[in-house]
């Protein structure tokens, strides 16, 4: 039987980007090539090898010999795990191809062997989650997840509640913004006017020192980015110019810069020098970020008093807006920083609910909304079928 299916090979992990990648690969030239190749330390053959148990061994010879483990995943089915790099998985590529395999992208492999296209979906984007939590996340609705909210919506549209089953589509869409994110990480935008600390914090945020901290005012002048993960969330920061007016015309293209970088943010944290704050930060913060953002832009701001190792602790009494003390000199207040930034992005992070998280779903689920919106039930009906295919 194994003989009559095709032969056929798929790296299943995004290009060196782990530390060990996987190939899938099947059929009579996927053996084949892994008898030519492969020494199993067991001294079996591929086919001879047991069910679902690792084979460690090693593939090639001379100097391109590397250990990989093999797994018969069924009948002629294999998964070879090697250096996550992108040289290895190349050279078994090569070989699975000359044998006969047919080499085809993540997307196409998942798409073959999944029971719905959510399924596949699921299985492409999960390749390319960089957090366990957005993975967790993704792989629910691989599981179900989001099948049996579009199913149970179909039953509702079937029974004629029609309003119940518009206000199950407004909340699947309510996350429509979260599905996007659990691959795309959220732009978080450190502003401020110069030498607050910006770029200390993004450096004390990430470990490590990704950008230069100077006692100068105007030191940061390119925008550079960060990518993390806060709470389990995918993040990118972004650090750029301090914002004020200036003469010089590399500093002002610096200061656009950052300019663009906060109407694309999803959250801007407004950097404030609490070693030289006058008036209370909101005060001082408000004066800053309405003649940059505008007041209608609050939501996407959330106050940063820096250098807090230098504020009177009497002074640190606050209400009203939330904002937060840090010192990116000793870290005093960073943990806190993370936990309101994470609570800014995702307010109330679902648990096993269904999360739409391709625009395919999203625009399907919108037209089915304003189908269901205007009694067009059989058209909502169709519309929810496609998507749940
Ligand atoms: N005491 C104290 N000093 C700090 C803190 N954070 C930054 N600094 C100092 O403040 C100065 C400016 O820091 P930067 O991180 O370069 O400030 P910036 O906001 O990025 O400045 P520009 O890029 O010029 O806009 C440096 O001398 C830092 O060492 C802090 O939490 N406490
Ligand atoms: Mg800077």
């Amino acid at each position: 039987m194994s003989d009559e299916r095709a032969s056929c090979a798929s790296l299943l992990t995004p290009t060196g980007r782990g530390a060990v990648a996987v190939i899938a690969a099947e059929g009579a030239g996927a053996t084949a090539a892994i008898d030519a190749a492969f020494r199993a330390a067991n001294g079996r053959s591929a086919a001879a090898q047991p069910l679902d148990r690792i084979a460690f061994g090693e593939w090639g010879a001379g100097e391109h010999r590397e250990e990989v483990i093999v797994i018969r995943s069924g009948d002629a089915a294999f998964e070879i795990h090697c250096h996550g790099g992108v040289a290895a998985a190349q050279r078994i590529l090569a070989a699975l191809e000359s044998a006969g395999c047919v080499i085809q992208s993540q997307a196409d492999w998942a798409k073959q062997r999944s029971a719905s296209l959510i399924e596949s979906e699921a299985d492409a984007v999960l390749a390319q989650a960089t957090t366990r939590r957005t993975a967790e996340m993704l792989l629910n609705q691989r599981n179900g997840a989001l099948q049996q909210a579009v199913a149970a919506i179909r039953e509702l549209l079937n029974a004629g509640q029609l309003d119940a089953a518009c206000d199950q589509l407004s909340r699947l869409l309510e996350r429509a913004p979260l599905g996007r994110h659990l691959i795309e990480p959220w732009l978080v935008a450190i502003a401020g006017r110069p030498n607050v600390g910006k770029s200390s914090l993004i450096n004390a945020i990430v470990g490590y020192q990704r950008a230069i901290v100077f006692d100068q005012p105007g030191t940061t002048r390119d925008v550079l980015t960060a990518e993390t993960a806060i709470d389990g969330w995918p993040v990118r920061l972004a650090d750029a110019a301090g914002i004020r007016e200036t003469n010089d015309p590399l500093e002002a293209e610096g200061v656009a810069r950052a300019r663009q970088q906060l109407q694309r943010a999803d959250l801007v944290l407004w950097v404030l020098d609490g070693a030289t704050l006058a008036d209370s930060p909101q005060i001082a913060a408000a004066r800053e970020w309405r003649e940059e953002l505008g007041v209608a832009e609050i939501d996407r701001v959330l106050i940063v008093v820096n250098k807090a190792d230098r504020v009177d602790a009497r002074r640190r009494a606050a209400g009203g807006v939330e904002f937060c003390y840090t010192s990116a000199l000793t870290g005093d207040g960073l943990p806190a920083l993370l936990s309101a930034i994470a609570k800014r992005l995702v307010p109330s992070p679902p648990q096993r609910e269904a999360i739409p998280f391709t625009v395919r779903q999203v625009e399907l689920l919108h037209s089915a909304l304003n189908a269901a919106n205007h009694s067009h039930t059989d058209e909502a009906q169709a519309l929810l079928a496609q998507l749940a295919l």
